[in-house]
């Protein structure tokens, strides 16, 4: 299904005929935006951002009361918009040293800067032709179609569809620069549980990585990448466990390579909300702990492997209550970082804009796996939303965002957004 094609810079990268097909042709955009989930930033933000991210849903009210206890616990404050500006800060940084002079715009789906408002201020400051990135590696309806459609709402609302052109860079979970931190990362804390154990006088006792990362549905997980057109049959029938799966073997592979360790290793489930009769893909983390411990494992190396910073799911739900689980199992246990705004990351979040602009296009499009290179058009019904479709942006049956007036001064320009700017709502 793929060819490998030799790099001078390690390993081989996979040509995707599949995802091939699903590539758009290098544009000449004017900004980037980066687009996340947003956080809380003081506890009266608290129950008003839990309001915007479970809008619509049937999140019972006890799940709602307990996370709101984890961002009460840390002031209020989520890490994830700090986290946020810095990422935005190092891309521009990385962009202004290569010469490419793309502004960085940051909007978010649940909190300030709000995405509607961003793409306004965008469109006011002469912006046009907008390609997106998330904070979100993976295929499924939270991690990538969302997000799609938040953009395709906010355009419609704001009456900015037609005038300003939106796309978005492949989901980037088998990007080397997604992957090498995690190899780093691992490769260290295989290290630091093996020398703990070593000085405890254990030195051969069993070591487990569990890549962790956010359950969905198992609806949702069966519907990741499923589409019109998608040939292939996933892993577990889900796009979202196969990328994980494929990404986490890439990473094991590598860190074998690099360190000569390695362990046992299994994917692994957190963060799980929702009616209890609901299923969501599973083993939860604490869960997967308690029976390794009971196997007789000793160290636990735990990669956040769906996640791009150190926001609360891992400072909360890996860092405080599966770190505490192993505690109280007396098993050794470190969790590794996430990509953050690791050198590596924010190259090849800077590669992966490059791929698709026209002025700086380096035509490379490395992928880790053999599922990816992933695609730049989404296919038609990917990730579908159970709740109802919406407009989305960036995919081959996208409707809102493809068109925009053209530019101030460009040669037939139309009269510049004429009666005063976006229509009245
Ligand atoms: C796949 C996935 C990612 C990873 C991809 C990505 O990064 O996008 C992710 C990330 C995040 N999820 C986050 C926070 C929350 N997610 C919730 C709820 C949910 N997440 C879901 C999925 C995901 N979520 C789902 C299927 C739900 C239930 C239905 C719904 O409501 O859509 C809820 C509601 C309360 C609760 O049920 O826990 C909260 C507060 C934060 C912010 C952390 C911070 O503040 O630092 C981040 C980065
Ligand atoms: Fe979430």
């Amino acid at each position: 299904m793929s060819q490998l094609d030799p790099t001078t810079d390690g390993g081989p990268v996979v040509v995707n005929p599949v995802t091939e097909a699903g590539r758009m042709a290098p544009k000449n955009y004017d900004a980037v935006l980066l687009a996340s989930f947003g956080g809380p930033e003081g506890q009266e933000d608290v129950i008003p951002f839990l309001r915007n991210v479970t809008r619509g849903r049937g999140i019972p009210d006890e799940r709602l009361e307990e996370v709101s206890h984890h961002y009460r616990a840390n002031g209020g404050i989520s890490p994830i918009n700090q986290q946020n500006r810095e990422l935005k800060a190092a891309l521009e940084a990385e962009l202004a040293a290569r010469g490419i002079e793309l502004p960085v715009l940051w909007g978010n789906r649940n909190w300030a800067p709000y995405i509607p408002q961003t793409l306004q201020d965008a469109y006011d400051a002469g912006h046009r032709r907008l390609l997106m990135i998330t904070t979100s590696a993976y295929s499924c309806y939270s991690s990538c179609r969302q997000y799609r459609e938040d953009i395709g709402m906010a355009l419609t609302e704001t009456g900015l569809d037609g005038r300003l052109e939106v796309d978005k860079v492949r989901q980037y979970f088998d990007h080397p620069g997604f992957v090498e931190p995690f190899v780093e990362g691992t490769a260290a804390g295989l290290a630091e549980v093996r020398e703990k154990l070593a000085a405890a006088g254990t030195p051969d006792a069993p070591v487990q990585i569990l890549f962790a990362t956010h359950s969905i549905p198992t609806r949702d997980a069966e519907a990741a990448g499923r589409s019109e057109g998608e040939p292939r049959e996933f892993a577990e029938g889900s796009a979202y466990v196969a990328q994980h799966l494929a990404t986490a073997a890439a990473v094991i592979q590598r860190v074998e390579e690099e360190s000569g360790l390695t362990a046992p290793w299994s994917l692994v489930y957190q963060s799980r909300s929702g009616a209890p009769h609901v299923p969501w893909l599973e083993p939860d983390i604490n869960d997967a702990i308690e029976e390794l411990a009971g196997q007789g494992v000793k160290g636990i190396v735990i990669v956040p492997l769906g996640f791009v910073s150190d926001h609360m799911e891992v400072v909360w739900d890996l860092d405080t209550e599966a770190l505490e689980t192993c505690d109280n199992l007396g098993l050794t246990a470190t969790r590794v970082p996430t990509p953050g705004t690791h050198r590596k990351f924010v190259n090849g979040m800077v590669d992966l804009i490059s791929e698709r602009t026209a002025a700086n296009n380096i035509s490379d499009r490395p992928a880790l796996t053999d599922l990816g290179p992933w695609y730049d058009v989404c296919r038609p019904g990917c990730c579908q939303n159970f709740r109802g479709e919406k407009p989305t942006i960036a995919g081959a049956d996208t409707t809102v965002g493809t068109g925009h007036d053209s530019y101030p001064g460009e040669a037939g320009a139309s009269q510049p957004a004429a009666s005063g700017g976006a229509p009245q709502q």
